[in-house]
């Protein structure tokens, strides 16, 4: 280890607490799932799915990604989405209806961006056949 390498990124729940925390993270997901299931561009995705596991995880994700006390022990997102054929369409159809609640739930467009950011990579890993 080179005495000059960087140190790990702190540990910033900057984003977590923007989202309103805990509960901020439950509402948006809640809310995001019923968005979803009315969205006539996705929502046959969400036929067969198991919604409580869903929402858990998506709690979970959100709470991990934004900096939360949180692990995220849910499938790869790769295993998650495999073999769906999310389109890149379908994706930011999804990405849309979370700008769409989160707006809605008056979450700065800051925190609302430093969310997208960290959602944004796993598109290579849900778009596909
Ligand atoms: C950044 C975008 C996305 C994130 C962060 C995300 C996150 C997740 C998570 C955490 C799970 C649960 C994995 C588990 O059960 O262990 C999941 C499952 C799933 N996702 Fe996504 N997802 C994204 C995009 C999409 C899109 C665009 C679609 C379809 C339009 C989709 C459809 C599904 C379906 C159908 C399941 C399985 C639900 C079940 O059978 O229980 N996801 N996703």
């Amino acid at each position: 280890t080179r005495s000059d390498s960087p140190a790990p990124a702190p540990v910033d729940d900057a984003v977590y607490r923007a989202l309103g925390g805990q509960t901020g993270i439950e509402g948006i997901v809640d809310d995001l799932l019923d968005v979803v299931v009315e969205d006539e561009r996705i929502n046959f995705q969400f036929a067969l799915a198991n919604i409580v596991r869903l929402r858990g995880m998506l709690i979970l994700q959100f709470c991990s990604v934004s900096g939360g006390p949180c692990r995220y022990d849910g499938l790869s997102m790769e295993e998650a989405h495999a073999g769906r054929g999310i389109t890149t369409a379908q994706f930011n159809a999804l990405v849309e209806n979370l700008i769409l609640v989160m707006e809605r739930r008056g979450v700065p467009v800051a925190t609302q961006n430093r969310l997208l950011r960290r959602l944004a990579p796993m598109h290579g890993d849900v778009v596909g056949p």
